[in-house]
């Protein structure tokens, strides 16, 4: 036997040098976005050597003028350069404009009047009696109760309270995106009932944000703009907005800069700063020029300026473009907390104050709990020690205080009371019947407000006067009675801003632009699948085409499926992230779950099958695997199936478990059940429990090995006149010591010379295991397996971001 004998060299090297080509076009392509300075240098190189190739052909020409020639040549690369980088230096006054020129910029009706939908359409809000209660099993909890309140246009508000308060679960409620307990009370939207598709006109801007770390900001725009704003937007306006919008928020100038943030698996990408994904989160929400934003404490995380600047922006988005601003914030320093009109405080889920900021103080000083500038600091934070019990509270140090459960219903009480009772409107039964008077619902609104006890009535004066809120807009019959998740509205119209394909495409490119731009992913499991497959490929390198070379072929076709079987470990931490996007997506309704998973299984398969290809091909030239087009192919495509399966089943695991450490739990158990019923290691006839077999059904990895051995045994023979060698006859007079046989010349002689003729028919090899299955049916079985793992995944994932639901 040669080296070469059975080496499919034609294959294997091909395939190698694709998977080094194709790993390292991805691997330099990622590298140069992360640092470009590589790219720019070269770049500069060049058209320096093309300055002075122009000026040397000037200079042969003769001539002073060649010198300025080379000048405008290198000149004009530069700028090309740095607007690509899309630098424009610190003291650029460019740069700087952006910041200055936000309200003209965005906040000119006017000139997107055509589109429409960029003006803002004003709606007041309005919440009455809101409850929401939990089902546990130490019995019913009730995390809000009877809280009111309403929003003008043009207002920003805060959503005060101590940890706990239930601060989050009414803006989940206001915000129309809590579907878990049992919810009541009313939300109106112009004193009409908030309907599903009232949602598109409003914004939530969750703390953590959700963003692919490795796409720019202007990508990351485009992909929201593309999926939130009305498909009748052609591709140039829905540029220009998101334009606008970066500009607006003053991040026109980082437009080419990556998000950045920590990659799955671990590496950390160099973006944005805190105050700029921030900013970034409030483009993203205000994109669509929504009535309503809410804000989870959209300060949170930065420091103090970063802070003020994002509140700032937003305080002038509110004011100029006649948003409602509703933003749950923890200790506003002074200049944040004097930014907003009015104020929410809750305090162990029930309404302590809600009016105008100014009236905060006075409505407690009315209760009899004084508030001392000098002694307590900003008022904020004074009301927030106001109402938190349970901890000691010193006298000298927090004055007359509420120090217990008792005292803090009576003083929610007593502003409920004020807030309905004493502004002379009955609160609402339910029936539109009560709703019927000679005062619309605005007028009745703007007189309560202007009769709040202690209030100086400013709410008409400020905000809504400013904003342009008329109370004869507002002509109520109905209300939305919210009594249990989904029943908030029942029109599935109009819930969507974008039909299925724009979803998909959309979705599709994001997918595409994360998988290619991390390194660990496409570029890095290429190669690793390319390696292992050329160190597997050595130690089985050409393996000969007589009989003894049928162990080694059988361990390999085992061999490369328990690769595949073990390889999806690596990218555990992506299906992890995976996970997390679609749920941070999902709570905001931004596309139907179908066309997320449709557009994420089209843009991953492929970069999953080249990866299985790469390895099997690799692997099946370097060992010599049998010859021939046709079980190339079968050999490919069984194994490209396991390897698809495996991925989805680990991609599965990562869905349904709570966390990665439980996620690897059951992705061994998967993997154990394919390893141990392969009938490779043991069969399945020697098995002494056979009822344990039937989990043989579970195991792709049986199917597949049936099938690869099948290709590779089947009806297929291998010459063996060379016999058995001396070790081969010492082997078995060591397992047989008794045999007398084995001591006889003549057997021995026959073992070592069995003849010229002598064949092995490899038929018997899948007769041991009893592998019969033709390759269609084989590959049949594993496509409908591969099929389910899709539906098992798709279900678990709908499944999971249902439960986790707010
Ligand atoms: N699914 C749930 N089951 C039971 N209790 C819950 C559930 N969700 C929230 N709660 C409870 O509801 C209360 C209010 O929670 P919420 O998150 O609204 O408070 P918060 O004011 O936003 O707090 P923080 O400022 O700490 O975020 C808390 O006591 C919380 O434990």
């Amino acid at each position: 036997m040669t080296l070469h004998d059975t080496a499919i060299v034609g294959l294997w090297v091909p395939v190698v040098v694709f998977a080094h080509i194709f790993a390292g076009f991805w691997f330099i392509k990622t590298y140069l976005l992360y640092d470009p300075r590589p790219l720019a240098a070269f770049r500069r190189r060049r058209s320096s050597s093309a300055a002075i190739k122009l000026a040397k052909s000037r200079i042969s020409e003769g001539g002073q003028e060649q010198e300025e020639g080379t000048e405008d040549v290198v000149l004009t690369l530069d700028k090309r350069n740095s607007a690509a980088s899309g630098f424009k230096g610190v003291c650029d006054p460019e740069a700087a404009g952006h910041v200055a020129r936000v309200s003209s910029e965005v906040y000119d009706d006017a000139a997107h009047a055509d589109k429409g939908t960029t003006k803002v359409e004003k709606v007041h809000l309005e919440w009455q009696q809101l409850c929401c209660t939990y089902n546990t099993a130490g019995g019913k909890i009730v995390v809000l109760h009877d809280v009111w309140g309403q929003a003008a246009p043009g207002e920003m508000q805060a959503l005060l309270g101590p940890s706990g308060a239930g601060k989050s679960t009414l803006m989940d409620i206001l915000a129309q995106r809590k579907s878990m307990g049992n919810l009541s009370g009313f939300l109106l939207v112009n004193g009409r009932p908030a309907t599903s598709s009232f949602i598109r006109k409003t914004a939530y801007v969750p703390q953590d944000d959700n963003f692919v770390a490795t796409m720019t900001t202007s990508e990351t725009m485009s992909f929201y703009a593309d999926i939130i704003l009305p498909k009748t937007w052609s591709k140039a306006d829905r540029r220009a907005r998101v334009v606008e919008v970066l500009a607006a928020m003053g991040l026109k100038h980082k437009q080419r800069t990556m998000v950045g943030g920590t990659l799955p698996g671990g590496l950390m990408l160099r973006g944005l700063s805190g105050g700029e994904r921030k900013r970034l989160s409030i483009a993203a929400g205000i994109l669509a020029a929504p009535s309503i934003v809410y804000l989870d404490e959209p300060t949170s995380g930065l420091d103090s300026f970063a802070a003020l600047t994002v509140m700032g922006y937003l305080k002038r988005m509110a004011r100029d473009n006649g948003h409602v601003v509703i933003a749950s914030i923890h200790q506003p320093r002074s200049a944040i907390w004097s930014m907003f009109d009015k104020v929410t405080l809750l305090a162990s889920g029930r309404l302590m104050f809600h009016g105008v900021r100014d009236d905060l103080v006075p409505w407690f000083g009315h209760l009899g709990y004084a508030y001392d500038a000098s002694q307590h600091g900003v008022a904020s934070d004074w009301a927030l020690d106001l109402v938190a019990i349970g901890f000691h509270k010193p006298k000298r140090f927090y004055g007359h205080t509420i120090t217990n459960m008792e005292q803090l219903t009576r003083a929610s009480n007593e502003f409920v009371a004020s807030y309905t009772s004493l502004s002379g409107v009955v609160p609402f039964s339910g029936s539109s019947d009560s709703m019927i008077g000679s005062k619309s619902l605005g007028q009745k609104m703007q007189a309560r407000m202007n009769k709040m006890v202690g209030v100086r009535s400013s709410f008409a004066d400020s905000s809504s006067a400013s904003s342009g809120f008329d109370p004869a807009e507002y002509s109520s019959r109905d209300l939305a009675i919210i009594t249990a998740p989904g029943q908030v509205s029942t029109k599935k119209q109009g819930k969507w801003a974008t039909g299925w394909w724009r979803q998909f495409a959309s979705c599709y490119g994001r997918e595409l632009l994360s998988i290619t731009r991390n390194p660990a992913d496409v570029a890095g499991r290429t190669m690793t699948f390319a390696w292992v497959a050329i160190l597997m490929g050595l130690l089985y390198y050409g393996m000969g085409g007589d009989a003894t070379s049928i162990r080694g072929r059988l361990n390999m076709t085992f061999n490369i499926l328990s690769f595949f079987c073990l390889m999806p470990y690596i990218s555990m931490s992506l299906y992890s992230a995976d996970k997390k996007f679609y749920i941070a997506d999902a709570s905001a309704k931004l596309y139907r779950s179908h066309a997320y998973y449709a557009a994420k299984v089209v843009a991953t398969t492929p970069f999953q099958i080249i990866s299985a290809l790469v390895f099997c091909f690799t692997v099946y030239g370097m060992a010599g695997l049998r010859p021939g087009a046709r079980y190339i192919l079968e050999n490919g495509a069984i194994s490209t199936l396991l390897s698809l399966i495996a991925v989805q089943v680990l991609h599965c695991c990562a869905i349904l478990a709570p966390n990665q450490d439980v996620a690897f739990m059951l992705s061994i158990v998967w993997t154990a059940i394919q390893l141990l019923m392969s009938n490779f290691f043991i069969t399945f006839t020697e098995v002494v429990f056979q009822w344990l077999t039937v989990l043989r059904w579970l195991s792709a990895l049986y199917y597949a090995f049936e099938g690869l051995a099948v290709t590779e045994f089947g009806n297929m023979t291998y010459p063996c006149d060379q016999g058995l060698d001396q070790e081969g006859i010492t082997f078995l007079r060591t397992l047989l010591p008794n045999s007398r046989f084995l001591n006889m010349p003549i057997v021995v002689n026959g073992l070592q010379n069995p003849g010229a003729d002598c064949i092995a028919d490899t038929n018997a090899v899948l007769q041991y295991y009893r592998f019969d299955r033709p390759f269609k049916h084989t590959f049949g079985i594993l496509f409908g397996y591969l099929i389910v793992t899709h539906i098992c995944t798709y279900v678990c994932m709908v499944i999971v971001a249902r439960r986790e639901r707010r």
